[in-house]
């Protein structure tokens, strides 16, 4: 590789984590030998159906929680202050005090003056645009404000890493703008963002890499663009001209191809794949067949459904 576009350290690493939970008379085991690195100037997407283990990552990360095995290195000065985190949408204000007593008072905690924390907070409320909400009790702000101030929150202290669980979730389409491109400048400005999302479009938008758990593993992991563009296999979208009903035999056909129906629409990976499959619905009408290009909802579809497979064997 040429040294030049080598990737700088890793601020954070996890290695190998492993976390079980007692289950019924058993264990479940939430992670199974996860690792991941978060590098400075990059936001790193965490993505995974319900279950697969992203929080408990992200607490393992954060050191809210221990692993039973596997372990976090953290390389960054300062201790105690490397990290900003909206865990949890903005429930992490006190509803009662203003946008601006709220930075105040997480700044003070995390080792400002009160008058440093004053004048952060106020240029961080600048920046997120609620200079004329600094005053307004958090509790009657609307949900996209008080997600912006929780985020304002975050960065008070102006940690390196920050951690962002749905940090655009149930806000207006306008605050997802706002929210999104103060991420991009951040991320512009050298911080090392780890994001948990379900809104794959938002993670598509954002991420530089991408990391895909399922049960516990690491499903899928890489630079956003190289994994899009690597991906060996074409997608095609057959848009029927009826939708095909539950009970027809051609679905099961279909499925035995590993073919994904939904409704009028058929996903099929892979030519030869689609020209079987288009014998199948024949002599069904058609709409259109095209070529999807992969986005990282297909992608994120398509890993899941292979890893579901248990007896797809090497069928490539
Ligand atoms: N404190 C706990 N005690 C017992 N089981 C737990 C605990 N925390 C998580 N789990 C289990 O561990 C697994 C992983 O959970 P986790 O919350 O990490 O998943 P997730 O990917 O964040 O899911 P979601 O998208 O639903 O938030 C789940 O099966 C969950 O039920």
């Amino acid at each position: 590789m040429n040294p030049s576009t080598q990737p700088p350290n890793p601020l954070l690493q996890a290695h190998r984590l492993r976390k079980r939970y007692p289950k019924g008379k058993g264990w479940l085991e939430a992670l199974k030998g996860v690792s991941l690195a978060l590098y400075p100037g990059e936001i790193l997407t965490l993505l995974g159906p319900n279950g697969a283990g992203k929080t408990t990552s992200v607490k393992i990360l954060a050191g809210l929680v221990e692993p039973d095995e596997g372990r976090v290195e953290v390389q960054v000065d300062g201790p105690g202050t490397w990290l900003g985190a909206v865990l949890e949408g903005s429930r992490n204000l006190y509803w009662r005090l203003s946008a601006l007593e709220n930075l105040i008072y997480f700044g003070t905690l995390r080792g400002l003056s009160p008058k440093e924390a004053r004048r952060r907070g106020s240029e961080l409320l600048q920046a997120v645009g609620l200079q004329d909400k600094a005053h307004q009790a958090v509790g009657s702000l609307s949900r996209g404000q008080q997600q912006r101030t929780a985020l304002a929150a975050a960065l008070v202290h102006d940690p390196p890493v920050l951690f962002l669980d749905e940090p655009t979730l149930g806000v207006d389409l306008e605050a997802q703008e706002a929210i999104r491109a103060w991420l991009l400048r951040l991320k512009e400005a050298g911080k090392a963002i780890l994001l948990t999302t379900h809104q794959l479009e938002l993670a598509e938008a954002l991420a530089d890499r991408v990391t895909i758990l399922l049960e516990g593993e690491v499903a899928l992991e890489g630079r956003t663009r190289e994994v899009l563009a690597g991906s060996p296999r074409a997608v095609y979208r057959v848009e029927l001209g009826l939708p095909l009903e539950e009970g027809d035999s051609r679905r099961t056909r279909l499925q035995a191809l590993e073919v994904e129906v939904e409704g009028k629409v058929v996903r099929v990976v892979g030519e030869e794949t689609l020209w079987e499959a288009l014998r199948i619905l024949d002599p069904l009408p058609l709409e259109r067949v095209e070529r999807e290009s992969l986005s990282l909802a297909g992608l994120f579809w398509r890993v899941l459904r292979e890893r579901r497979k248990p007896c797809s064997g090497s069928s490539t």
